[in-house]
């Protein structure tokens, strides 16, 4: 099947070739024609909540008309474009849907010539947090304060942090000269920008959900910073919207096509979803595992995205997995061949390339037009995230304790070996007590990686700084467990994984196998005004997250490494290898 190659007047539009098997392609079309006959695109324009559960989904799709309403009010952006572009750096903090999509547009496009470097600021951990300040001139930095809510934990804190160096360095007044503030309306973050004057502040539409934000303010006000052609990304947007309008015949529409194939292929068990982007792309993935994760995985079920970098041999994969590949045209991708051998093997394969780069708003629109589209089949709410904010509260009680007490509750580790502690709860203890061999690290990691069976995925959450060493690692890690164990695996670094992936290793169907990855912090970074600090939000963090993935009954194991990351996930490698072995 072949979509659309068509033009827009005045954007050429990403193209979609579908390589399919056949009882996949066939149950497409099916799922196409009910599409037609019914007019359930038409109903999905009208905000028609009856296609999803009934309640209140029709106040979270501002997002189908933002495109033009942006481009209407492109002009009240221009007085910040300028003033951006006399900073060498720019620096986002935000979580989740307020930071995923300002990263693709940063990685992207790459520092545009004459315009701020633009850095992303999304994790709570102090190595990551320090190194994130040393590649930057905070003399000449201007910070982007970004959340919907204005409550979450993490940018509050690093605004807390960033702040106060600010103020350390060039006044209290320049300080807040410095500040931008992108919130709704309503919110704490615009009472606290408007009460501490902040240089400036933006405000998005509250009915447009997080992931769903980023061709809203959210995203355009940094790529404004960026120096970005706002009228020709917004352009390119309102391009895709034009295509995925209900006039448009269903087998031709960029995004009910992919949206087909996703719930066509999740319905078939497929519902494990390999995004592989190719190069220029490269942050796409880690966008849309959020946007498909937490709007679909839910009341035990959902896609469970993976966003990832190898290819292995066809055999590896079993039919519960569906593949998406996005390439920028012109630029080749290395595994083009690899991915190719998957769908001649007859894996299921959509392959996407995006025109230029430009073109990545396209597809922005196409994927939040699909992931309406699989909430639709599967008859759930795609705006809410209800397990998001279960993991959020146990985080809080934590963090809560320590400000009372000075301290976490103790934990005592099942096991201790070769140097890194085993932490579970009771019943996923007694578990691996019973099945390991003997009780040591490696044998101990065999009997949990041992309980993956046919169907199921591994996680790897790593509460660790995000590095090119940590990453390394985990990517070869990641390998050895997929090869052995044919299981898809997933790779989430916390805490920005908890604002993603999270729901659906929570909320979705308990076929995860999770390995969580925390290590003791080498030196704390003091949160200002808080008695915690940084990594201590990070510990309650992952002993939140470990506990409501206990609380749901999933087979989760916590791996603690010492202080040093690097060396103790070689040894955890070094240890998972024997296991495999
Ligand atoms: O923009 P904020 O209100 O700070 O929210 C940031 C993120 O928080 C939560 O984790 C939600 O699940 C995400 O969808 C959201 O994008």
């Amino acid at each position: 099947m072949i979509a659309s190659e068509a033009q827009h007047p005045s954007q050429k539009l990403n193209s979609t070739r579908t390589l399919l098997p056949p009882a996949l392609d066939e149950a497409v079309a099916r799922e196409l024609a009910r599409w037609r006959t019914e007019g359930r695109m038409a109903r999905l324009w009208a905000r028609d909540a009856g296609l999803w559960t009934g309640s209140d989904e029709g106040r979270w799709l501002g997002w189908l008309d933002i495109p033009g309403r942006m481009q209407q009010n492109l002009s009240s952006l221009a007085g910040f474009r300028t003033d951006a572009q006399r900073y060498a750096h720019v620096l986002l903090l935000g979580m989740g849907g307020s930071s995923l999509g300002p990263e693709v547009l940063a990685r992207t496009f790459g520092t545009q010539p004459g315009w701020p470097e633009f850095h992303v600021a999304d994790t709570t951990d102090p190595t990551q947090v320090r190194a994130i300040q040393a590649s930057l001139d905070l003399s000449q930095t201007l910070v982007i304060l970004s959340s919907k809510s204005g409550s979450t934990l993490e940018p509050n804190a690093l605004k807390a942090h960033f702040h106060k160096a600010l103020v350390d360095l060039l006044g209290a007044e320049e300080a807040a000269r410095r500040l931008v503030a992108i919130t709704d309306p309503g919110s704490s973050l615009q009472r606290l920008a408007e009460t501490e004057n902040f240089q400036r502040l933006f405000l998005g539409d509250p009915e447009i959900g997080g992931r769903y934000s980023v061709l809203s303010p959210f995203g355009l006000v940094p790529a404004a910073a960026m120096g970005l052609d706002l009228g020709r990304l917004v352009g390119a947007a309102e391009a895709m919207a034009a295509a995925c309008k209900p006039e448009v015949p269903a087998g031709e529409n960029p995004g009910l096509l992919l949206g087909a194939v996703l719930a066509t292929g999740l319905a078939q068990g497929r519902d494990k979803l390999t995004i592989y982007s190719g190069p220029g792309l490269d942050a796409f993935g880690g966008w849309a595992e959020q946007l498909l994760a937490e709007s679909t995985g839910k009341i035990g079920r959902g896609i469970v995205p993976i966003d990832a970098k190898q290819v292995s041999e066809p055999s590896v994969y079993g039919a519960d997995r569906l593949f998406v590949h996005l390439t920028l045209a012109g630029r080749p991708d290395p595994r083009a061949a690899a991915i190719q051998a998957l769908a001649d093997a007859g894996h299921p394969v959509v392959h996407i390339e995006v025109v230029d780069t430009y073109g990545v708003a396209q597809e922005f629109f196409r994927w939040e037009i699909a992931t309406a589209v699989v909430g639709a089949a599967m008859g759930i709410h795609p705006f809410d995230q209800p397990d998001v904010e279960s993991a959020k509260i146990a985080a809080r009680k934590l963090t809560d304790a320590y400000e009372q007490e000075g301290s976490l509750p103790a934990e005592t580790p099942f096991l201790e070996d070769e140097g890194i502690k085993l932490f579970a709860d009771e019943a996923n203890a007694a578990a691996l007590k019973a099945t390991a061999r003997s009780a040591t690290l490696v044998d101990t990691l065999k009997a949990h990686l041992g309980r993956t069976g046919t169907g199921d995925y591994v996680a790897l959450l790593a509460f660790l700084p995000m590095n090119a060493a940590t990453e390394e690692i985990l990517e070869e890690l990641r390998l050895a467990i997929r090869d052995a164990t044919h299981a898809a695996v997933c790779l989430g670094f916390g805490p920005r994984f908890l604002h993603s992936t999270g729901q659906v290793y929570k909320g979705g169907a308990n076929n995860g196998v999770f390995v969580q990855i925390t290590c003791d912090e080498a030196e704390e970074l003091p949160v200002p005004g808080k008695r915690y600090g940084f990594g201590i939000v990070k510990a309650a963090q992952a002993r939140g997250d470990f506990a409501v993935l206990a609380e749901r009954g999933r087979r989760a194991l916590r791996v603690h490494l010492g202080p040093d990351p690097v060396a103790g996930l070689e040894r955890l490698a070094s240890a998972i290898g024997r296991a495999l072995a």
